[in-house]
This record gives structure tokens, sequence and C-alpha cells, in this order.
């Protein structure tokens, strides 16, 4: 059996589960206020009794190419070696494993900032937790499409000048569900996606921040796209907008079904949404629309069929 083939024979049994999706508020300069207030909301989000919470992407720093570096945090995880929270540099990291532990729900961090200290890099990078066993680090991913554009007259950002891209795809298994990651600007890469339903997950998350300017024409068109074209269940997580900041994020946290109906949708204030997210949507949709079984790789290559990293 192919490495791919034995992965997706060990995807968990898709049950159903409670997803938690906080779009978070007043994300400013002072990194210890933001821990403070995303601890809260993720213990408030933990009330209701959610499966899994999700944080948006840099939850824990102004977003900006400037900022990276300055809020950047040495995680220090390694694939494969078992984490040790007691011993992480990261304050991030820590608050985000014991929040986790508190609520008794897997965490999906968002993103933060994150210095690699043998190469020095840095990337914009998502942890996720899981409730038990001290509440540990369970994997993390790492962007990989930076966010660089220029619409003239409307935005120019530039990841680049400071981040590194991830260079793996990255997903993890829960009792309920696999589940595939991105961050943002991953979403207009379907061979990501791709790649991860593929490989037998059953809902992809992507903590986000699009802008004034993609969002109102991108954000739920690139979630509804890759939900239906891989029929998977699909969620972007915002921060909230927030007027005194210099990067306006769209907000509209949303979760998407396997149809490309939108299940929840924020507005752009902070607001914590609560989905079921149930795999009946997902095994009907499958059966009803068999595109799974109709690919035809004869006359195209499968972009999943690559070893991955
Ligand atoms: N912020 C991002 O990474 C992406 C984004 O805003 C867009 O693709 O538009």
């Amino acid at each position: 059996m192919s490495a791919a083939a034995s992965l997706l024979a060990k995807a968990p049994v898709f049950k159903p589960f409670r997803l938690a999706m906080i779009q978070l508020g007043n994300i400013g300069a002072d990194k210890a206020a933001n821990l403070q207030h995303a601890r809260a909301k993720i213990l408030e989000a933990g009330s209701k009794k959610p499966d899994l919470i999700v944080l948006p992407e840099c939850f824990n720093s102004p977003y900006g190419h400037v900022h990276f570096p300055v809020y950047a945090e040495n995680i220090g995880f390694v694939e494969g070696e078992k984490y040790d929270i007691e011993r992480s540099e990261s304050e991030s990291v820590k608050m985000l494993a014991a929040a986790a532990k508190e609520t008794g729900a897997w965490l999906i961090g968002g993103s933060i900032p994150e210095r690699e200290v043998s190469t020095n890099n840095v990337y914009n990078t998502c942890t996720v937790y899981s409730p038990d066993v001290a509440g540990s680090l369970v994997t993390i991913h790492r962007k990989v499409h930076l966010f660089d554009i220029d619409i003239p007259g409307k935005i120019k950002f530039t990841e680049s000048e400071t981040l590194t891209g991830g260079t793996k795809t990255s997903m993890f298994d829960t009792p309920f569900a696999r589940i595939g990651l991105g961050i943002c600007y991953d979403v207009r890469f379907p061979e990501l996606a791709m790649i991860a339903a593929r490989a037998g997950c059953q809902m992809l998350i992507y903590p986000g921040a699009f802008n004034m300017t993609t969002g109102p024409l991108h954000w739920e068109l690139l979630q509804r796209s890759r939900a239906v074209d891989n029929q998977v269940y699909f969620s972007m997580v915002s921060p909230a907008r927030n007027p005194s900041s210099g990067y306006q994020a769209w907000g509209h946290s949303m979760a998407v079904d396997p149809m490309g109906k939108v299940l929840a949708e924020a507005e752009d204030g902070e607001e914590i949404l609560y989905v079921e997210i149930d795999p009946k949507t997902f095994e009907d949709a499958r059966a009803g629309i068999p595109v799974t079984q109709q690919r035809r790789f004869d006359v195209y290559p499968d972009v999943s069929a690559r070893e991955s990293k």
C-alpha cells in the first residue's frame, strides 16, 4: 500500500461535532492584552461545549510585515517529536495549550508570527492543541503561499518582505474528523485543499484576514469553491474589523457545507459563531454527485499523488 493510501485508510470515522469560530476583536499593539482577550473569548466559547474552537489569523499581533519580526515567538515544534509545553518559550503557545485544556475542546490557535531559531526565518504559523495531555500542541501549519499583492490604488501587501513560506501541507486527526489546515492566501491555491481532501480530510479550516478590497469579492466565493470542488466542509475565521488598525480585516467568518451552502456567517464585529457539523451532508453530497469517483487521471495528473513531504 502506498503512503498516501495508508494515510487515507487511517482517517478517523467522521462524527457529528460542534465548531466554534471566534471572530476576535481588539487586536492591537499590546501582545499581553491580545493574549488575555483571546483567552477570555476561548473560555467564553468553551462554555457552549464545542468540540473544536478556532481563532483568526494573526490574533496576537497587528497584521503587517513590519510587525511580524517584532512579535515573532520561538515555538520549537518538531513534527513527530513529543512537545514539552512546560519548556516552551512561546507565551502564546502556553496560553493556548492551557485554554484548550480548560475548555476540554480541540483548539486551532489562529496564527501567530513564529521565529525559527535555527534559520532566523519568520513564518505565519497556525498551532493546534488537543484538550488532553495538558493541552498538547499536536501540529503546526506555516502559511505556504505568502500574501504578496499589488492592486493599484487599493491595496499593496508584501508578506515576503519579512516572512518565509512554509513547505508542507498540514492536517490532524481528532476523534471526530480529519481536519486540513491552511492560512488565508492559501485558499487561492486549490491544490492545497485538493491534497488535504484526497488525504481524507472531511473539513478544511483556514484562519484568515481578507481585506476591504478582496473580501467583498472573493472571501465567500473561494470558500464555497473549495468546499464544492472537494466536497468537504470549509471554514475561514477572521479578526473583527478594527477601525484603528493599519489593516482593515473583512471579518465575515464563515462555515460552508460540502454542497456549498453557507451555514453561518459573521458580520464585521467581534462575534462567536457555533455550527453543527453533520457527516450526513458530506456523505449525501459525495453519493449524489460522485465526482470523487469520476476523476480522469488519465487526462490530467492527480496533484495529491506526490508523496507528502
Ligand atoms: N491576507 C491574506 O493572506 C489574503 C488576502 O487578503 C487575499 O487573498 O485577498
